[in-house]
């Protein structure tokens, strides 16, 4: 007799991703701080666009918010533009948020052909590795089952990932919204939900980003994300426009698996930490109410 699909799949040995997620949602709510050192920023807190303005504005983020954070998100481009150098930065400001106990989201959007995409699997996901995050962005635009040596990476080592699905951006929707009744990002979201299948009762190692700038498009797609069982990173609060009423009405029933994602628009409080505190208790306030 065939085997199912979900009965194919590695089974998880760790606690998923999702799960302890989940546990840092109910425990502090639903924001994650995005860490984007953009150059105007560390010019803003009197900070050089050096090595040296990239580690002491990142940790400065990662002390202040940890407690109060479900989750930080470092822009992984951020720190790729100061070179290597830069990289070694990102995995100190990793492993800081791994020390104060806040999980961790490298924004990497990776994505590419299965034997390439192994590569960055182990980059991002395996035990050992100095940039080892709790959790990467990928992108499934050359198919969704090339990033299968990450879906297995993370399931295996408790980990997770979050892939592209309606992004915050307009452009997003010139890929995304293609194809009627069965578009884009309504093939990814189900691919997300069989892929979850390996979990029972609790949410899974594969998250989706869904943008919070989206307005009516998860209705006009029919696309339900309460099937998918795993959590729903949503850029594009504050400084892209989208408010905490926003983010309620785009996703109704499925508010409770979004984790509302803010960069800009916390980080311009800075460089005070008290400051940085303030912001995102603002925000976290205005997701909760
Ligand atoms: O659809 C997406 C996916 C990722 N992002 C990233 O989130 C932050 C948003 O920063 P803000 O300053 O809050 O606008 C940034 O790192 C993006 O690359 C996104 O915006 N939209």
């Amino acid at each position: 007799m065939a085997e199912s699909a979900a009965s194919q799949q590695a089974q998880p040995v760790r606690e998923s991703f999702g799960s302890r997620l989940a546990a840092a949602m109910l425990d502090r709510g639903p924001l994650c701080v995005g860490i984007d050192p953009h150059p105007q920023l560390l010019a803003d807190w009197g900070l050089n666009d050096d090595v040296a303005g990239l580690e002491r504005f990142s940790l400065t983020v990662v002390e202040a918010v940890a407690s109060l954070a479900a989750a930080v998100k470092p822009q992984v481009a951020l720190y790729e533009r100061h070179g290597s150098a830069g990289m070694a930065v990102l995995e100190r400001v990793l492993a800081a948020s791994a020390e104060a106990g806040v999980l961790s989201i490298a924004d990497a959007k990776r994505g590419d052909i299965g034997s390439t995409m192994a590569a960055y699997a182990d980059a991002w996901l395996r035990d050992g590795s100095s940039l080892a995050a709790d959790s990467v962005t990928l992108s499934p635009y050359l198919g969704f089952e090339s990033l299968r040596p990450a879906l297995d990476l993370a399931a295996q080592y408790g980990r997770g990932v979050f892939v592209l699905a309606l992004t915050s951006n307009p452009e997003g929707k010139s890929v995304q919204h293609v194809g009627g009744e069965q578009s884009v990002a309504r093939r990814i979201v189900s691919a997300a939900a069989a892929e979850n299948q390996r979990y029972e009762g609790v949410l899974g190692s594969v998250g989706l980003v869904v943008g919070a700038t989206i307005g009516s498009a998860l209705t006009d797609l029919d696309i339900e994300l309460g099937p998918v069982r795993g959590a729903i990173l949503a850029p594009g609060l504050g400084a892209q426009g989208a408010t905490p009423a926003d983010l309620r009405a785009t996703f109704a029933d499925a508010y409770p698996q979004v984790l509302a994602t803010s960069s800009r628009g916390i980080l311009a409080a800075g460089p005070s930490a008290a400051a940085l505190r303030d912001a995102a208790e603002e925000t976290l306030a205005g997701l909760r109410s």
